[in-house]
């Protein structure tokens, strides 16, 4: 049994020479997940996600950078140290998650103790071992069925057995649920989430889908054209993002353009001056000083049409409706306020009509002036 210590990247760096001049890949990752960590890389497409999870599991070789699983080191490139994938002892289920036809489910959930290089195994431990893994996806009773005989989800659930069959230290996945009808994607969220809990295995998960990270994530680390630009846990990302395009990547937002009428440290109360001269209060993610440019960052949801019957929002700005929408749990209204614009979500109760004048109030903790303009 390994040293249980999690996973550790260092620098980690691949970088694709391109023919149009753009160099895709990741620059410098660095993250340590302790034991049991369901560590989440979030960025849209070719952002170098996959990039990072193929460096990871063996299937690339980066520039250079460390990858330490445990107590085993991966990959050292100062210290010219490479383990073969066939060597690592990592769970991979991807987005094509190919399970092979012409085995039965119980041949493709044993396959990789079958081939396994770095230690062999009796027929008595394929056997239990496979069963155990087939038992934790509820397929036990599918064992000596044609994998061309399961639905889609049983199918995503057998590519999950067999990742997880040598009990690897790490479970590598790539957008596994991306094949899925909208239904069984909600299902297989909710069931995965379960199983890695119960599991315990440090989990690297690769999406584009924001409520898929922020629902099942510790951790969850934003990348933008190969660049970790916000490593935290869900609620962090979502309320307090560092920069705009984590604000606006993840969940909607409005940002709001201005410069600072009053200089506070990281983390301390700005005012901010808008454009139309209103001053508000703010929460900073940095340092700022009068005069700075500031973007700030408010939450649909942070913003309340005020009525007069709860307390003090904070800020207050004489807005104008211009659109609502109903989408049953709540109502989205678009307004104006001289130049700016706003989205906001309401209880759906609230019934205003376009051309209501109204005030719309937020808390300054909800004001977040972003730490990159
Ligand atoms: N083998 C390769 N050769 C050259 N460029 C590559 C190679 N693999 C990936 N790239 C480029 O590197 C960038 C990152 O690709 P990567 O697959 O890591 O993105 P991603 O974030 O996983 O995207 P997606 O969500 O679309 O899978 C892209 O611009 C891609 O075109």
């Amino acid at each position: 049994m390994n040293n249980q210590t999690g996973v550790t990247v260092e620098g980690l760096r691949k970088i694709y020479p391109s023919s149009a001049g753009v160099a895709g890949g990741i620059h410098e990752a660095d993250f340590h997940l302790p034991p049991g960590t369901f560590f989440t890389l979030l960025g849209p497409s070719g952002c170098g996600k996959t990039t990072t999870l193929r460096c990871i599991a063996g299937l690339e070789h980066p520039d250079s950078g460390r990858v330490q699983v445990d107590d085993r080191v991966f990959f050292d490139q100062r210290k010219g140290i490479w383990v073969p994938l066939n060597r690592r002892n990592i769970g991979m289920v991807f987005q094509s998650y190919a399970i092979w036809p012409h085995m039965s489910v119980f041949e493709n959930v044993s396959f990789p103790l079958r081939v396994a290089k770095d230690r062999s195994y009796s027929r008595e431990e394929i056997s239990s071992m496979t069963m155990k893994a087939l038992s934790t996806v509820a397929l036990e009773s599918f064992a000596e069925r044609s994998a061309t005989q399961l639905s889609g989800g049983q199918q995503q659930r057998v590519a999950l057995a067999r990742a997880i069959v040598r009990e690897p230290s790490l479970l590598l996945l790539d957008e596994p649920l991306s094949n899925l009808d909208a239904a069984l994607r909600d299902n297989m969220r909710t069931e995965l989430k379960r199983l890695q809990r119960q599991l315990g295995i440090t989990t690297i998960y690769v999406t584009h889908d924001q409520a898929e990270a922020l629902d099942m994530s510790d951790k969850i680390a934003v990348i933008n054209q190969g660049r970790v630009v916000q490593l935290d846990t869900p609620e962090a990302i979502y309320f307090r993002p560092e920069n705009a395009f984590v604000a606006d990547f993840v969940g909607t937002t409005n940002l709001l353009s201005g410069k600072v009428a009053k200089a506070c440290p990281k983390g301390g109360s700005a005012k901010v001056r808008l454009a139309n001269g209103q001053i508000i209060d703010c929460t900073s993610l940095r340092d700022v000083a009068e005069g700075d440019a500031a973007t700030i960052s408010v939450r649909p949801e942070s913003i309340v049409v005020v009525d007069g019957s709860g307390g003090d929002p904070g800020n207050r700005i004489n807005a104008q409706v211009k659109l609502r929408g109903f989408v049953g749990n709540l109502a989205r209204y678009e307004l104006t306020a001289d130049d700016m614009k706003f989205s906001v979500n309401t209880n759906p109760k609230v019934q205003l009509r376009p051309g209501d004048n109204v005030v719309l109030g937020f808390s300054p903790d909800d004001a977040i002036v972003l730490a990159d303009n």
